[in-house]
C-alpha cells in the first residue's frame, strides 16, 4: 500500500493528481482500491497495512505516478544510443546499425547489453516496453529472460527482414521461409517461456516494409492470424523510406501491411510522418496504433507527426523512445520533444514566409497530453489495463521526487514542472504489478 499524492491522466489532455491518496494493490497486482481520508474504512485499511508491514508513506515532495509504456526501442542499438547520428535513415543502417545488431549472434555481449538496456529502462521510470530484437532466436530469448529477471513488462520481436536489395548479406534472413520460421519458432518459444500471458509477449516483426520480400510479409501476415499476436513496423517514416514503398507497391505502407493482413487491432506502427488522411482513415477503421517517436522523428522523420489529428481521429497513439535513432532511453525526454516537435509544426520554421502559411494550424499539444501518450495511450496499443492510478489497473507506478520550488505551487503546476524536468536521478521507486522493480541507492 502506497500513501501520497498521485498523478494520472484522466483524459487525453487533463492530469489529476490528488493529495493523501491510498493506493492498495492487491495479490494480482492490480489496484484494489485508491481511497481518500473522506471515506470511512481509511483510518482502519491503512492501520492493518502498517500493522502488516505493508505500508509507504510518500514524503511531502514525492508524487506518484503511473509508469511509463515506451512503445518503440531497439534493443540491440543500446550501445548506439547518444551516438552516429549524421547520416539519413538508409545510410544510417547500413553504416552504423546492421553492423552493430549483427553483434548480437555472440550471446555473451547480448546477455551484457540486453542486461544493461532492462535496468536502464527501469531506473527511467519505464514498466513497459515494445521491443525489436534480432533476427538471433537465441539472442532474443536473452532479452526475454533479462525482462523475467529484472521485472520489465516486454513485449518482444523477432525481427524478418530478408530482402536482399536491402539488407546486407551478412544480416539478414537468407529466405522468406527462414524468417517466417524463424518468427513461428520465436512466438512458440517466447510462449512457452511465460507462465503469466502478458509478462513477455511475442511481437511480429517485419522491420519494415523494404527490408522485406512479398513472401515474407505474406506469410508473417499468416502468422498474425494464427497466433493473433501483437504486430510492429516501422512505417512512413523518411522521404526515402515513404517513396520507396510508393515505388514498389504504388501504395503507402499502411495499405501494403493491410494487404498482406499486417493491420490489425494488435499492430502498433513506428514513426508515421508521412501518413495520408487515407492512411489515417484506414488505421481508425483497423483499430491499429501509432508510436510517435519525437526525437528519433527530429533526425530520420523528415516530418513531424501529425499527433493532433491522429488523436482527433480516435487512433491509439503511445510514446517511443526509439532507442538509438532517438539518443535517449527517457520517455520524459519524449514527452517535452513531442510538445517541442508540435509547437514547430504549427508554427512552421521558414522565416521567409508569410507566419500565416508557415505552419500547420491547430497542431500544438500540451504537456498533459504527451503524458497520456506516454501512459494510456500507449496501454492502449498494447491491449493493456496499465497507465493510469485507479481501481482495477495494474499497479504500475514510479515514485519520482520532484524539485524544490521558490515559489508556491499547486499540485496541477507541481505535475507540469514534474514533466518538464525530472532527470533520472529523481525517479526514487518504480514498481510493476506492484513489485519493487527499481529503488534508488
Ligand atoms: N528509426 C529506425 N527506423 C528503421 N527503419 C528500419 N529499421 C530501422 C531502425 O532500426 N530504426
Amino acid at each position: 500500500m502506497i500513501e501520497g499524492t498521485i498523478c494520472t491522466p484522466e483524459t487525453v489532455d487533463k492530469i489529476g493528481c490528488y493529495g493523501n491518496a491510498l493506493v492498495c494493490v492487491n495479490q494480482q497486482g492490480l489496484i484494489a482500491s485508491v481511497l481518500f481520508p473522506n471515506n470511512s474504512q481509511y483510518g482502519e485499511i491503512k492501520q492493518t497495512a502498517i500493522s502488516q508491514g505493508n505500508y509507504h508513506q510518500l514524503a511531502a515532495d514525492e508524487y506518484l505516478l503511473p509508469g511509463y509504456v515506451d512503445l518503440h526501442v531497439h534493443a540491440p542499438q543500446w550501445p548506439q544510443a547518444g551516438l552516429a547520428l549524421d547520416l539519413p535513415l538508409a545510410d544510417w543502417l547500413d553504416h552504423y546499425t546492421f553492423p552493430l545488431e549483427s553483434k548480437c549472434s555472440d550471446l555473451n555481449y547480448s546477455k551484457t547489453i540486453y542486461d544493461s538496456l532492462v535496468k536502464e529502462l527501469l531506473s527511467q521510470g519505464t514498466t513497459t516496453a515494445l521491443m525489436f530484437g534480432t533476427i538471433y532466436n537465441d539472442s532474443n530469448i536473452i532479452l526475454a529472460k533479462a525482462c523475467l529477471e529484472y521485472g520489465l513488462r516486454g513485449f518482444i520481436g523477432q525481427v524478418a527482414m530478408d530482402n536482399a536489395d536491402q539488407t546486407p548479406a551478412y544480416y539478414r534472413n537468407q529466405s522468406a521461409k527462414d524468417a517466417i520460421d524463424a518468427t513461428e519458432l520465436f512466438i512458440k518459444q517466447l510462449q512457452k517461456l511465460s507462465n503469466d500471458a502478458d509478462r513477455v509477449v511475442p511481437v511480429i516483426t517485419p522491420r519494415f516494409v523494404p527490408s522485406c520480400s512479398d513472401a515474407c510479409l505474406q506469410g508473417l501476415g499468416q502468422l498474425a492470424n494464427k497466433y493473433n499476436v501483437p504486430v510492429q513496423t516501422h512505417v512512413s517514416e523518411s522521404s526515402w523510406e515513404h517513396g520507396y514503398v510508393l515505388d514498389r507497391f504504388k501504395a503507402t505502407d499502411t495499405s501494403v501491411l493491410d494487404q498482406f493482413g499486417l493491420l490489425t487491432d494488435r499492430t502498433i506502427l513506428m514513426h508515421a510522418t508521412h501518413l495520408t488522411d487515407d492512411d489515417m482513415d484506414l488505421l481508425a477503421k483497423r483499430e491499429a496504433a501509432l508510436a510517435h517517436c519525437p526525437i528519433s522523428n527530429a533526425y530520420f522523420g523528415n516530418g513531424v507527426m501529425r499527433v493532433k489529428e491522429i488523436l482527433a481521429k480516435q487512433i491509439k497513439l503511445g510514446l517511443g523512445t526509439d532507442i538509438s535513432g532517438g539518443y535517449s532511453s527517457s520517455i520524459y525526454h519524449n514527452i517535452r520533444q513531442a510538445v517541442i516537435s508540435s509547437r514547430m509544426l504549427e508554427d512552421g520554421v521558414d522565416t521567409t514566409k508569410q507566419a500565416t502559411t508557415r505552419g500547420v494550424a491547430n497542431s500544438r499539444i500540451n504537456i498533459a497530453t504527451a503524458f497520456y501518450m506516454a501512459t494510456v495511450g500507449g496501454a492502449e496499443a498494447l491491449h493493456l489495463n496499465t497507465g493510469r492510478i485507479k481501481e482495477g489497473y495494474k499497479a504500475d507506478f514510479q515514485v519520482v521526487k520532484s524539485h524544490p520550488s521558490v515559489i508556491t505551487l499547486s499540485d496541477e503546476q507541481m505535475i507540469e514542472r514534474i514533466l518538464y524536468q525530472t532527470q533520472q536521478s529523481d525517479i526514487k521507486q518504480v514498481y510493476i504489478d506492484g513489485n519493487l522493480v527499481y529503488c534508488k541507492d
